[in-house]
This record gives C-alpha cells, sequence and structure tokens, in this order.
C-alpha cells in the first residue's frame, strides 16, 4: 500500500520514518525541502503539491501546524482535493479546530474523499519511539481500516467519537498538559524561593500522588535549563485558543486554561514563543526572582 506524508517537522518526520521501518511505501512533501532529504534516503519519494502526493497514493497524512494549513493542503490551489483517486483515505494528526476537521471533512465528502481527524500526543521521544497515543474521530469502518497504519506509529489507537472527536480529545489533552506544566513550574519555583533544592523536591516527589509523565518529561527539562523544542509555545497557544474558542461556541468554562494562556502569551511577547512549552517555568522564575536548576 502507497501512504502520502505531508508536513515532515518534528514530530511528522520520525512519525514518517516509522512508517517506513513497518514496510509501508511512502511519497512525501514539506514546504521546506531540506525536510525531505533523511525520507528519500530511506527511500520514499517526493512530490511537488499535495495534489501530486494524491495522486499516487492510497492513504495520506497530513502534520501540519493548524487548521488553515491543513484546509490549504487539503482543499487549497493544488491541493488534496484536486488529485485524489477513488477511494483515497485522508488521515489528519494535526492538533487543529474540531470544526475545521468537520468543515475539511465535509468538504472532501462532497468528491467521495473518506476523512480521520487523528492527533497524536506523546511528544518527539514517542513520535521516535513509535509509542505515540492517537485520538481518532470519524467513520468506525474507516478507522477499522487504517488501525494498522496508525499503530506502526503509535502505543494506543482509539477511537473516540465522529469526525472532530479526536482534535476535541486532544483539546482536552492539551489543557491537561498545560496546567501541569504550570503546576509543576509554581510548585518549584516555590521550593526554590523557600531555598529548598529543586532537584531534590523533584525526585522526592516523583513517585507520589504529584508525580505525572508532564512531570518526568518536562521538570529535567527545567533543572537542565534545557529548552529545546519538543513543543514549541507557540504552538500550545494554538491549542489554548482552539480549546477556549470551542468552549465559547459550546458554553463550556475554562478558567485555568485562560490563565495558563496568559503567562504562554506573556512569554511569546518576550521573545520565548520557540522554547519548548517547559520554558512557562520562566514565568514564574521572573516573578519571584529564582533560577529552577540542579
Ligand atoms: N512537537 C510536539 O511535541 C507535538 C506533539 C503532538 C502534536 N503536535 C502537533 O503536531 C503538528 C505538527 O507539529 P510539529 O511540532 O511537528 O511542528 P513543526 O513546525 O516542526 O512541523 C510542521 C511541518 O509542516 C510543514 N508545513 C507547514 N505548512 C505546510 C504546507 N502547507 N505544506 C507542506 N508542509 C507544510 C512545515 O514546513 C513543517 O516542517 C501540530 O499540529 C502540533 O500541534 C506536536
Ligand atoms: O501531548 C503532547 O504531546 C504535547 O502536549 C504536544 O501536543
Amino acid at each position: 500500500m502507497k501512504i502520502g506524508f505531508i508536513g515532515l517537522g518534528i514530530m511528522g518526520k520520525p512519525m514518517s520514518k516509522n512508517l517506513v521501518k513497518a514496510g509501508y511505501s511512502l511519497v512525501v512533501r514539506d514546504h521546506n525541502v531540506s525536510n525531505e532529504a533523511e525520507l528519500v534516503e530511506l527511500g520514499a519519494t517526493v512530490a511537488k503539491t499535495p495534489k501530486e502526493v494524491a495522486e499516487q497514493v492510497d492513504v495520506l497524512i497530513t502534520m501540519v501546524p493548524n487548521s488553515p494549513q491543513v484546509k490549504e493542503v487539503c482543499l487549497g490551489a493544488n491541493g488534496i482535493i484536486e488529485g485524489a483517486k477513488p477511494g483515497l483515505i485522508v488521515i489528519d494528526m494535526s492538533s487543529i479546530a474540531p470544526l475545521a476537521s468537520r468543515e475539511v471533512h465535509d468538504a472532501l465528502a462532497a468528491k467521495g474523499i473518506k476523512m480521520l481527524d487523528a492527533p497524536v500526543s506523546g511528544g518527539e521521544p514517542k513520535a521516535i519511539e513509535g509509542t505515540l497515543s492517537v485520538m481518532v474521530g470519524g467513520d468506525k469502518a474507516v478507522f477499522d481500516q487504517c488501525y494498522d497504519i496508525m499503530k506502526a506509529m503509535a502505543g494506543s489507537v482509539v477511537h473516540t467519537g465522529d469526525i472532530g472527536a479526536g482534535n476535541v480529545t486532544k483539546l482536552a489533552n492539551q489543557v491537561i498538559v498545560a496546567l501541569n506544566i504550570a503546576a509543576m513550574s509554581e510548585a518549584l519555583s516555590l521550593a526554590t524561593k523557600a531555598g529548598v533544592n529543586p532537584e531534590l523536591v523533584y525526585q522526592a516527589i516523583r513517585g507520589g500522588l504529584a508525580g505525572s509523565t508532564v512531570l518526568d518529561a518536562k521538570a529535567p527539562m527545567v533543572l537542565d535549563r534545557n529548552f529545546k523544542p519538543g513543543f514549541r509555545i507557540d504552538l500550545h497557544i494554538k491549542d489554548l485558543a482552539n480549546a477556549l474558542d470551542t468552549s465559547h461556541e459550546i458554553g463550556a468554562h475554562l478558567p485555568l486554561t485562560a490563565a495558563v494562556m496568559e503567562m504562554m502569551q506573556a512569554l511569546k511577547v518576550d521573545g520565548q514563543g520557540t522554547s519548548d512549552h517547559s520554558a512557562l517555568a520562566c514565568y514564574y522564575e521572573k516573578l519571584a526572582k529564582v533560577e529552577i536548576t540542579r
């Protein structure tokens, strides 16, 4: 089976490499052509536009930043919609607004193209390991057809509902991750200001109730002063904006998300939008006049 992969950034590159490892033959495309080279070395071929990718494949995965890029790749000039073979399935694995997933799905469906929204969690390390968590919205029969492809990049692949449900699940994930990083930063700045070594605080609490995947992934980055992304603050702002917009549309209430969004915006204004989201700790450090380090 031939698979297309559009968007070979921090996540898309290792994810597509795992598809090659699993024996799939790939046609790839990225705005930034230098990102294509490593896949070509592994035997993938390159197409110049999403339309050209769609002409050659049975399943096409997209992994681009946000809703406008997914719309451009799927529905824009030289987009997937212009080149799709009959029966093409699009799996959008980007984290985007659920409403945008439904709009793109409906536009593709009008041309007979099927689509799942299947965002992921686990970051670059799990993308490399092939142990991502995939949360999927869309028709269950299409999900079943694509399960093995998604599993080649993942530890778990869960169908959470109709189209858009994958991205609703991802927004929930992003709220939990953002609030956890804020809680960790708040706690470690308190300990540091109180004169207790934050490394020892981390070691003491990580096995207790305050322990978490986020704490283990992000506290060492803060303690090492390593804010290389990973997951950029500007992408997390995008997700929290999508969560807040969605909550306003449906009448949910996200006061903690709104507060953390403001902190991330302040860091972005300060020039840290391209740092890893663990740099949220710097917001607290600046106010408390401390550095959380080993
Ligand atoms: N980095 C993470 O830890 C992480 C984890 C889970 C989910 N995500 C989500 O995955 C998606 C990708 O994130 P990333 O960190 O890999 O971002 P990235 O910026 O590293 O990669 C995005 C890639 O898409 C390409 N691109 C953008 N527009 C394009 C277009 N129109 N046509 C072709 N290529 C295009 C860019 O050149 C880039 O290589 C985002 O939605 C993000 O929120 C990221
Ligand atoms: O869950 C994750 O992998 C991060 O929050 C980035 O989306």
